[in-house]
């Protein structure tokens, strides 16, 4: 059984408080720097290893935070999450995403069906499906093939995707699984889908609908746009549309599309990436192979979350450093730093992923908790941030945490030599001397040019971007973000907080305004 209590509840927490703070520029000097990068690395899945040598912890913190992940019964609630008890409270819901990737533990029966059983039966389903469009068994009305999938969603239903897709493009090509190109229309603002629709041929394009709900505004208002488009280009709509939605939404029975695949209401829409939603649009464009590597690589990281060594366990060790520096440092924000161009919408992604999860201030239970919850996240790919932001993350008045990831080898392959080395080798060498400059700092008497140091990084390196690594950074950060949910005992797979928004936009439309809504209103001349 678990228990779930506030964080400031657990007497390990209170220990952790009090334990010294670590000197961070005098920690990662010399040789006792060199040391700490060489032994605080964990090993990932896929030859990814997470190194935490320039986080502001010592052995005697991190004694601490392995007593706080038992105290918390960390490793006890994720098996609570994958063996399918109902976590997610709010919605009174399983939480099943792992599961659309593996087994980790018991079956899970639910609806009256097997829930890994319908997930494969949906990943194969897709997987059929893809082929014959691949292999021109399914095609347009003209008999003539798909050559470009365009998804229709927002939130969830598009950033993981979207990331993914992008991850992958030149991957796939690089190595001949580049089946379709792929486009994503996800803001309700015109532009967005006009300037898609302007840019492909719609003749030859596959819609991917995607709404767990079926009912989100945006993308409902985008799929008309795009029916409206295909019926101005004398084409009938269902026979360029598929659906992914649960099998209880609205979109599940229509005979509006081509085909329907389904997810269901125990993957939360920031968790869908490696379900049906991501099922559909990545195994169009790159073959249901490179899917299935993806899942693999997401499946393997999800069984080292599972690991009870808390110092051999990535995830959870990176989310019990992250509260440390959040409710103990009192750090705002985290910033994702990916050095890697494929990796240019991942921190997007991982904004929706961690904030809408754990950006709550009320308990499972409901009750307003007295301690700060889920970071800010803000990211870009280096070295790109360097030139943008990292003046503040240097020499502001906050620290912010940093998390970088960076890989040995480019997708492309292609690079040049100057100065005597590679492009990739000083993409690399960047984020190598962004790490010690923001861990040690520079003193200079000249107090504008004085680097204090002391800001924590950690940094996730591995060797390429491909189909099982992307996988296993995705499975790394869902799943962090699930244990500081349980130290915060907070729920992460419901959220309430975008729903006031959309009451007060529908209130706009029907003109039923008045006071501060009315004013707004009509100063956007709505
Ligand atoms: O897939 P749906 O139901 O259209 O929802 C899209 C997104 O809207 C939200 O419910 C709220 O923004 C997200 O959680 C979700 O990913």
């Amino acid at each position: 059984m678990v228990t779930w209590n506030n964080l400031d509840t657990l007497a390990s927490f209170q220990d952790l408080k009090k334990a010294d703070r670590v000197n961070l520029v005098e920690a990662m000097a010399g040789e006792n720097g060199a040391k700490r990068v060489k032994n605080y690395t964990i090993p990932m899945a896929e030859g990814f290893a997470f190194n935490y040598a320039a986080k502001q912890v010592d052995d005697n913190v991190l004694e601490a935070l392995v007593k706080l992940a038992k105290e918390a019964q960390l490793s006890e609630k994720f098996k609570a999450v994958y063996n399918g008890e109902v976590v997610n409270t709010g919605e009174n819901r399983r939480v099943l995403h792992h599961m659309t990737r593996g087994q980790l533990g018991q079956a899970v029966e639910a609806d009256g069906v097997d829930k890994r059983k319908f997930y494969v039966e949906q990943q194969e389903r897709i997987a059929d499906f893809a082929n014959k469009v691949h292999a021109g068994e399914i095609t347009n009305a003209a008999g003539e093939k798909f050559t470009t999938v365009v998804q229709i969603g927002i939130g969830g239903s598009d950033l993981g995707p979207r990331a993914i897709y992008l991850a992958l493009e030149n991957w796939a090509k690089k190595n001949n699984t580049f089946k379709m190109e792929a486009k994503f229309i996800s803001n309700v603002d015109p532009d967005d889908a006009a300037a898609v629709l302007n840019s492909i041929d719609v003749a030859h394009s596959l819609f991917v609908l995607v709404s767990k709900s079926g009912t989100t505004l945006e993308t409902l208002t985008n799929e008309s746009f795009v029916k409206d488009a295909l019926k101005n280009a004398g084409l009938d709509a269902s026979k360029h549309m598929i659906a992914v939605t649960s099998e209880t939404s609205p979109l599940a029975k229509s005979d509006d599309y081509l085909a329907a695949f389904f997810m269901d209401d125990y993957i939360g829409g920031r968790y869908s990436s490696s379900s049906a939603v991501g099922g559909a649009v990545l195994s169009l464009a790159f073959g249901p192979e490179v899917f299935a590597q993806f899942l693999e690589g997401a499946h393997e990281e999800d069984k080292l979350s599972m690991n009870e060594d808390v110092l051999q366990n990535p995830e959870m060790l990176d989310a019990l450093i992250g509260v440390y520096e959040r409710n103990v440092l009192g750090y705002p924000a985290t910033a994702v730093l990916p050095y890697s161009q494929a990796l240019n919408r991942f921190p997007a992604h991982l904004q929706q992923l961690d904030m809408e999860s754990n950006g709550k201030c009320v308990n499972r239970f409901g009750e307003r908790v007295s301690y700060p919850t889920g970071p800010i996240i803000f990211g870009e790919p280096g070295t790109n941030g360097q030139h943008s932001f990292y003046q503040l993350l240097h020499q502001g008045t906050d620290i912010v945490p940093l998390q970088f990831v960076g890989f040995k080898n480019s997708q492309i392959g292609t690079d040049v030599v100057i100065q005597g080395s590679t492009s990739q080798q000083k993409l690399c060498a960047n984020v190598a001397a962004q790490i010690v400059a923001f861990a040690c700092g520079k003193s200079d008497e000249n107090r504008n040019k004085n680097f204090e140091g002391g800001r924590p990084s950690s940094i996730i390196i591995g060797d390429q971007v491909t189909p099982k690594t992307i996988g296993a950074l995705l499975a790394h950060f869902e799943n962090k973000v699930m244990f500081q949910g349980f130290l915060w005992n907070i729920n992460s797979f419901d959220q309430e907080g975008v729903q006031l928004g959309k009451v007060l936009a529908k209130r706009v439309l029907a003109h039923e305004t008045d006071g501060a809504l009315k004013e707004f209103s009509d100063l956007l001349n709505i």
